[in-house]
């Protein structure tokens, strides 16, 4: 209908795909990476959801069978964000005069090299915990824009945190704390400095993989301060900002940062004072004194902010 607008994409979740290198000589390392890959492409297929005409159509079956055969192009180890921009780009070259855009988001399963007697193993591989995340849009230019992130970073101190001085109506019963665990899984999502429109393949990081660790790195070591005496934590939107500040003053290419760190509760337990008759017994057989909690999801406090450089305005250089 004349007064109506479609707007659509289509693609394949959650594809599942383990990659192997193996050693190219006798007792040299295996290389292995497990991802997973969702894409989603742009295209002229209007036909299709208003006509039923499907001769545009990129099967979705064909973009996962996709997945598969570039993995095995890939004749060497790469990044996750290597990875997704070759995806995202075969799409658009493959389909120019259909496709006008792809984008495609992964995460990488954290299998990490397994050490035995002190030794890195050739080929055996344990399971981490936080996970390397991607998401590539890809222009008809072929442009790339990479945005790189972390999910699942869980940390937890057992002091050096305290909440104080916040507003107080007559909701609130939540005591004021220089003395509390802080506990977070952190979810952070960085993106390079773009020159132009969007950022293109060139501009990227000279190595995605180590600027993934190095950024891991800067975020644990602020959360946490100097291995002996830590730092004081006033809330979780303090270190928040400090975690985000850090990796924007360690990598001059990256433009924003956005950080969510749930504020995942351990709820000091507390059994009700003596002077209740009904408890009496109870309390003379356990004091607890700060050292036995209820941890606690949900609910959580939800604190999430992006930092991001200023716009250099060219009437100021
Ligand atoms: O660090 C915190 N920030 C808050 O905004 C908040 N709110 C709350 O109840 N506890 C906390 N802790």
């Amino acid at each position: 209908m004349a007064d109506l607008e479609l707007e659509h994409q289509h693609g394949k979740a959650r594809v599942r795909v383990a990659r192997l290198w193996r050693g190219k000589r006798p007792g040299e390392a295996d290389y292995l990476a497990e991802w997973n890959v969702s894409i989603s492409l742009i295209s002229r297929v209007l036909a299709a959801f208003t006509d039923g005409d499907n001769s545009n159509i990129v099967a979705t079956d064909t973009m996962k069978n996709t997945v598969y055969a570039i993995a095995k192009e890939c004749t060497d180890p790469l990044s996750l964000e290597d990875f997704g921009v070759r995806l995202g780009r075969h799409f658009l070259t493959t389909y120019p005069e259909i496709v006008t855009g792809a984008k495609v988001m992964l995460f990488e399963k954290p299998w990490e090299r397994a050490t035995v007697d002190g030794q890195p193993h050739n080929h055996g591989f344990k399971l981490g915990s936080e996970k390397h995340t991607v998401e590539v849009v890809v222009n008809s230019e072929g442009d790339a824009k990479v945005t790189s992130g972390v999910s699942e970073l869980s940390l937890l101190k057992t002091t050096q945190s305290g909440f104080e001085g916040f507003l107080r109506d007559k909701y609130t019963l939540l005591p004021e704390t220089r003395e509390r665990m802080l506990a977070s899984a952190i979810r952070a999502v960085w993106r390079c400095i773009c020159y132009g429109g969007l950022c293109s393949y060139s501009s990227k990081p000279a190595d995605y993989q180590k600027t993934y660790r190095e950024v891991k790195d800067i975020l644990v070591s602020t959360f946490f301060g100097p291995p002996r005496e830590g730092i004081y934590s006033p809330s979780v939107q303090k270190t928040l900002y400090e975690m985000a500040q850090a990796v924007l003053s360690r990598f001059p290419e990256i433009e924003s940062v956005y950080l969510n760190m749930p504020n995942i509760h351990f709820l000091p337990v507390n059994m009700p004072t003596p002077e209740r008759l009904t408890c009496v017994f109870i309390c003379f057989l356990v004091q607890f004194g700060d050292d036995v909690f209820i941890p606690t999801d949900e609910p959580h406090g939800s604190i999430e902010a992006r930092l991001s450089r200023k716009p250099i305005l060219i009437s100021n250089l």
